[in-house]
Order: C-alpha cells, then structure tokens, then sequence
C-alpha cells in the first residue's frame, strides 16, 4: 500500500480538524458533528437562525488585529480603512482598541458618525469627492482630508468654514506587485499627485489660507505581500518631504504609508511579516530623516483588509450538484456577495460543515447561483465526494470586501452580516429581502 492509497482513508479522520487553523478566526474550533464553532456558535445554528448565505464577523478577530498592530507600531496612529467593512459595530469595536478611522464616501461618514466616532479620529480620501462628500466631512469636523488631485484644492477650500488640517496623497511609483487593480503605488493609475508635480501641489495648497498642510500619504495598493515595498515607498516619502522642505519652505510632520498589507486566503498563502514591516519601515524613515537632517515625522497607516478579512466567515448552502468537465457544486449565494473571484481571480478555502463525511475528497468547483458563467466563488477545491443539496458550505476569510462589495445581481438580496463571540450572535447588517428590492423601484 502507497502512501497515495492511504491518504484519502485518513482524510475523514483529520476532518474533525481545521487543516489550517490560521485561515480562521483564532479559536474557531470543529465539534463532534463536523460542524465549525465561531466565534462559540455552530454554523448550523447561525444558518438555521439567519439564512444562508450569511456573514460571520468574529469580534475578538478583529480586536486582535488592531491590537496586533498598536503593538507592532506604538505611537503609530493606526487607521482603520474602512472601505473593507464598516457597520456601527466594526467602527465602534477598531475604535475602542485605538484605532483611528478612514472614510471615503459621505455614506461612511454618516455610519462613522452614527457609531459615537469622534470627528477628529476620522480622515476622509477619495480621488474624486463629491461636494456631498465633502460637505458631510466637513460637517462631521473630520480631523484631515487627503487631497489627491490640485483640482480638488479650490473645492475644498470653498466649503472649509474654519480651517480643515489636510494632508497630500503622492504617488510614490513604487510597484507593489498585486493585482493590477488594485496597484495604487505606480505613476499610471488614477490616485495621488506624481512627485514631479507635489510641489505645485503644496504651494496651490499653502495659498489657502484654511487649508493647514500637516503632511504626506501614499498607498501602494492592496494585498502587498512584500514589506520590503513599504520600505521603499518609506524612503522616497521621506526625500519627498525633505524636498517639499527645501523647495518649499515647509517642514511637514506627517507621514502616512497608507494600508494593504496582505492576509492569506489559502494555505499556499504566506504570512505577511507584521513585525518584519513595521520594523523596516520605522528603520527606514529613521535612517532617511537622519540623513536629510529631517525631523522625524508623526507615523500613520491605513490597514483595512487586515483588520477584517480573517474575522470573516461566510455560510452557503449547497442548492445543485452536477458532474460535467468537473463537479459543480453550486450554492445560494456568489458573486454578489463575493466579486474577487470574478474582479482578482482571488482563491478561497472551503469547507464542508455541519456533518462529518467519511467519503474521500474530490476537486470541484464551488459555483454560485447568478447568470454568468464567470460567477465562480472556488475553480478547483477539495470537497468530501458526498457533497448534496442541502448541505452547508463555509467559506473563510471573508470579512474584507466582501459585504462592502456586495450587490443585488439578479435581484438576489445581500447576506445579513451577523457578529459571533462568546458563544452569542448578533445581527449587524440585516439582510436585504425582497421588499427592499421592490421598494427601490419607484417608476410605474
Ligand atoms: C487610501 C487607502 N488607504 C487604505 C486602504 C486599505 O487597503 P487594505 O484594505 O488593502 O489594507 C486603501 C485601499 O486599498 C486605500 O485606498
Ligand atoms: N476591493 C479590493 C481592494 C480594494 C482596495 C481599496 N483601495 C479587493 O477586494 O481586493
């Protein structure tokens, strides 16, 4: 008997385990029945309670994250983007462990407000914010707005009634390598003021005088696996603020290295260094300032998707298997409330929940219910060879851009977003049923 003959017997036992721990929530556990526990509460609970499909947030995930990062970067101020999830609770639990909040849409303001954040705590981006935008920031006393374009400086400064603290978004033309849709650090895309420009930039807005310049942000993009593109984009932000020293006469004291470190959807997935980058990057912007006779500035960083995206859990029930070229195993949920497969080609794990199964795996395809062809939540995993309608499917590391993504393709509601811990759930973010979806269509 090989090794190959043996693997798939053992396979049923080990499923009483989570394969790879680190790809949920810590303390998510498997009980006696196969079914997956987050947060203290089992999947099939959840479901049978909310529907499928549902979001799962783990609070103490997302706790432990800022935490995590107040701890790799002390008198850092650590941002929460909140582009990657914001409910009243998300904003309240990143707040209460110290986090500061970053919004880019009037709609995030008002939850941001809403959720008791206090104005000062929260910076508002956007390449093109609108003048509702604008309006409500300003309304909400936000501590900065980063401009992002000297278009935007005149707009701005119209519609300041006292004097708003802004910082400036540079393109450090630093190419982190993800995906090419989320590449935000490269001359050719549409965020930020190149270097070459940055000082017409900060002279238009030094002209102002309720415009208080106080620094310089960059975002090199959005699952940067390399802290060594931190460093870099460290460096040339800081001969970037030297330079808006020399040529301008203004000696800055922020800096803001923006967010996206990476997190890991599978196994095949490395561990970003957390304390490999916050070491790097404080080493680097030490070592730069001292050597352009450059007084440290005030260090800020914008995590969103690390922040969430392990707290996420989501639950889909099986509705169809069907054999062809491969098995498709088809769910009720896809790519409306999950676009990254379709947007980034981004891999999932999954898992069969709620019962054990003793049948060896087979790869398939996990397949949602919209029409499209594309609409493909997992291309080949494994699944125990008994999968059927009826079934529960989770799929981890969903907290991130997932339920901010969500849409009604197909007039198909988004998912309740529901919070685990403890052994309690609760529901944040009710589904959206079928008279939400009548009650938008006003035309006769
Ligand atoms: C300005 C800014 N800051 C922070 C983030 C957060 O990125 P991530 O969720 O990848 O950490 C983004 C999104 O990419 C962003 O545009
Ligand atoms: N929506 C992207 C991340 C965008 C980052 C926002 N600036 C994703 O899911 O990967």
């Amino acid at each position: 008997m090989t090794l190959a003959d043996i693997v798939p017997t053992l396979r049923p036992a080990l499923r009483g385990r989570l394969d790879d721990p680190g790809l949920w929530p810590t303390g998510t556990t498997i009980d006696a029945h196969g079914d997956l526990v987050l947060g203290g509460v089992r999947a099939t609970e959840l479901a049978a309670r909310f529907g499928t499909p549902v979001d799962v947030l783990d609070e103490a995930q997302v706790r432990a994250a800022c935490r995590a990062y107040r701890d790799a970067l002390p008198g850092a101020e650590i941002s929460y983007a909140s582009k990657a999830l914001l409910t009243r609770a998300v904003a309240r639990w990143v707040t209460e462990e110290g986090c500061a909040l970053d919004v880019c849409s009037a709609g995030e303001v008002a939850v941001a407000v809403r959720a008791g954040v206090p104005g000062e705590r929260i910076t508002l981006h956007g390449n093109a914010k609108t003048p509702d935008d604008l309006k409500a920031a300003l309304r909400a006393g936000v501590g900065r707005i980063v401009i992002d374009s000297a278009g935007e400086i005149e707009q701005l400064a119209a519609l300041v009634p006292g004097r708003q603290q802004v910082l400036i978004r540079v393109t450090p033309e630093v190419d982190a390598h993800t995906h090419t849709s989320i590449t935000t650090g490269v001359a050719d895309q549409k965020f930020g003021v190149l270097p070459s420009m940055l000082a017409d930039v900060v002279r238009a807005v030094a002209a102002r005088p309720n415009l208080a310049l106080a620094g310089l942000h960059c975002h090199i993009g959005s699952q940067v696996r390399r802290p060594s593109d931190y460093e870099t984009a460290a460096r040339r932000m800081v001969a970037l603020l030297a330079a808006v020293r020399d040529e301008c006469g203004m000696t800055l004291g922020q800096l803001n290295l923006g967010g996206g470190q990476a997190v890991r959807y599978v196994t095949d997935d490395p561990e970003f260094d957390l304390a490999g980058y916050a070491r790097r990057v404080t080493v680097a912007i030490a070592y730069e300032c001292d050597r352009l006779r450059f007084p440290l500035p005030h260090l800020g960083i914008e995590p969103g998707r690390s922040i969430v995206a392990r707290a996420g859990t989501t639950l889909y029930r099986v509705v169809s298997v069907k054999h062809g070229v491969r098995t498709f195993v088809a769910v009720d949920g896809g790519m409306s409330d999950n676009p990254r497969p379709a947007l980034y080609g981004a891999p999932y794990t999954v898992r069969l929940v709620g019962r054990r199964s003793r049948t060896p795996d087979r790869r398939v395809a996990v397949v949602g219910r919209h029409c499209e062809a594309g609409d493909v939540l997992a291309g080949d995993v494994p699944l125990p060879g008994d999968v059927h309608p009826g079934d529960l499917l989770a799929v981890a590391c969903t907290g991130a851009y997932h339920h901010s993504m969500a849409s009604s393709y197909n007039l198909v509601g988004r998912p309740p977003l529901v919070a685990v811990g403890g052994g309690h759930a609760n529901l944040l973010v009710r589904g959206e049923t079928e008279d939400d979806l009548l009650a938008r269509d006003v035309g006769a």
